[in-house]
């Protein structure tokens, strides 16, 4: 099938590649030119485990080619799909200009039948609003379908090529069949490609997110409330999530939730629901809740330094929202980075991919070093802020002795409390004991 995918990010992207890989000719369409150039030189532009082989071999094949001429997408694709920015508008609603901006031209440019794919995470009516601003200029037939993506950064093309369901919200079944026939590859072991109204399946994403979202903030207050009674969330953890009902996933307390999509999508479902006179009571705390987590460590670490952190250094692991990203969108390290940078305090970093998005974002403010264990030279204490493999079984004497102070403020609890009490260090997570030396 001919395929065109407009905004080629990290949806995009993975979309456009993962499609070329089951036998599509894909268009790829971006408006930045710098990255459009990146990208026909063979470069990929974000750090995404496994993209850079299917990319590689899809563009050697022939079947995945960039553009910035969204004409040439238009022109080339019977199925477009719109992988655009929704970004947290000033009242934290979803911004939809990019979707509706797109959406206004396509009607100029489309000489046949099309369908138009919402890929971006959008409040309900949106498809509604895409086929009006299209048929303003529409010169022939086409259909807008929603198919929201539910991957995960990190682990996107995984998530792309064996997706747990598919959802496709559409009311033609002229689109439908298309959809199916597309997806039919990535569908092999059993999973479902649901298929529902345009206004459920751009629910359906929201709710999800907002879920999940909930899930780890109900996670953290029972990981601060542990704090206060000297129960161990580690073991709460386990204890609830071998319940089937519960799960065992997403159920990690830690420095609250970042990244590009959990803290935007769920401010926008909540404004969502206020424009349609309903109050999401539920997602007002959990917006507060994370909020206050992402600076959980905070207090901790002031308390440690007698409220003095005037010239004192601190080391920090791991700057992404996540492992396997470099993502830096809302991450929470740079809450606490610039907490810490308020009170006077020197940070040094050291990310795995993360390093040149931060280095762009605070301008010489930030030292950064090479390798985890150069970080702590010179530094008081060390702050792990994400949870990077290379992290989990440090050389305990390698950080003691490059330290001024033995202590670790873990903010995505990486070691077992047993084991650090083994180290002559001190250790403060998150809904464990401290261990003070
Ligand atoms: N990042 C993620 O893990 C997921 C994101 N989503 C949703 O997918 C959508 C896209 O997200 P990302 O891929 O993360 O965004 P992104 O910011 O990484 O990529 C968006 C791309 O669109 C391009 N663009 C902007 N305006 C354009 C235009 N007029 N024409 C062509 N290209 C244009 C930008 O240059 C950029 O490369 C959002 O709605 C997001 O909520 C959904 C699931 C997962
Ligand atoms: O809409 C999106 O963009 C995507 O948002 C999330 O994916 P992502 O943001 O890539 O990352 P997650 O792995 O979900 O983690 C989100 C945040 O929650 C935090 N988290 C996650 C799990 C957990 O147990 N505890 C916890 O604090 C992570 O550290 C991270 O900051 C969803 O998991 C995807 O299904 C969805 O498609």
């Amino acid at each position: 099938m001919k395929i065109s995918v407009i905004g080629t990010g990290y949806v995009g992207l993975v979309t456009g590649t993962c499609l070329a890989e089951t036998g599509n000719e894909v268009v790829c369409v971006d408006i930045n030119e710098q990255k459009v150039q990146k990208m026909r030189n063979g470069e990929v532009p974000i750090y995404e485990p496994h993209l850079d082989v299917l990319f590689d071999r899809n563009i050697k094949a022939g079947r995945l080619i960039f553009s910035t001429s969204l004409k040439e997408g238009l022109e080339h694709g019977e199925v477009i799909f719109l992988a655009l920015p929704t970004p947290e508008d000033e009242d934290g609603s979803a911004d939809l200009s990019y979707v509706l901006g797109v959406a206004e031209n396509i009607g100029n440019i489309i000489t046949d039948y099309k369908v138009i794919v919402g890929k971006s995470t959008v409040p309900v009516g949106t498809a509604e609003k895409v086929r009006e601003a299209i048929s303003k200029n529409a010169k022939s037939t086409f259909d807008v379908v929603s198919n929201p993506e539910f991957l995960r950064e990190g682990f996107a093309v995984d998530d792309f090529l064996k997706p747990e369901r598919i959802v496709i919200g559409s009311s033609s079944q002229r689109a439908t069949e298309l959809m199916e026939k597309l997806y039919k590859p990535f569908v092999r072991s059993g999973n479902p490609i649901i298929v529902m109204d345009e206004k459920s399946a751009e629910l359906t994403k929201y709710a999800a997110n907002a879920f999940l979202a909930t899930k780890i903030t109900f996670m953290n207050e029972i990981a601060n409330y542990c704090e206060k009674v000297g129960a161990d969330v580690d073991k709460v953890r386990i204890g609830m999530g071998t319940d089937s009902r519960i799960g065992k996933r997403f159920l990690f307390p830690g420095i609250g939730y970042g990244g590009s999509c959990f803290p935007k999508d769920v401010k926008a479902l909540h404004k969502s629901g206020k424009d349609s006179q309903y109050e999401f009571k539920i997602l007002d705390s959990v917006i507060k809740v994370n909020d206050n987590q992402k600076i959980i460590l905070f207090p901790k670490i002031k308390n440690y330094f007698n409220n003095d952190l005037q010239n004192k250094t601190f080391a920090i692991w791991g700057l992404a929202f996540k492992p396997e990203t470099d993502d830096i969108r809302e991450a929470p390290s740079l809450y606490l980075i610039d907490k810490l940078l308020t009170e006077g305090a020197n940070i040094k970093a050291f990310d795995p991919e993360a390093m040149d998005n931060v280095a762009r974002k605070y301008q010489g403010k930030i030292q950064f070093s090479k390798t985890m264990y150069d970080v702590l030279e010179n530094a008081d204490a060390l702050i792990i802020c994400t949870e990077w493999s290379i992290f989990r079984t440090p050389d305990f004497n390698k950080i003691k002795y490059s330290l001024r102070k033995n202590v670790i403020f873990d903010g995505r609890n990486l070691y077992d409390i047993s084991d650090v009490e083994k180290e002559d260090i001190s250790y403060f997570s998150i809904g464990r004991k401290d261990i003070k030396i």
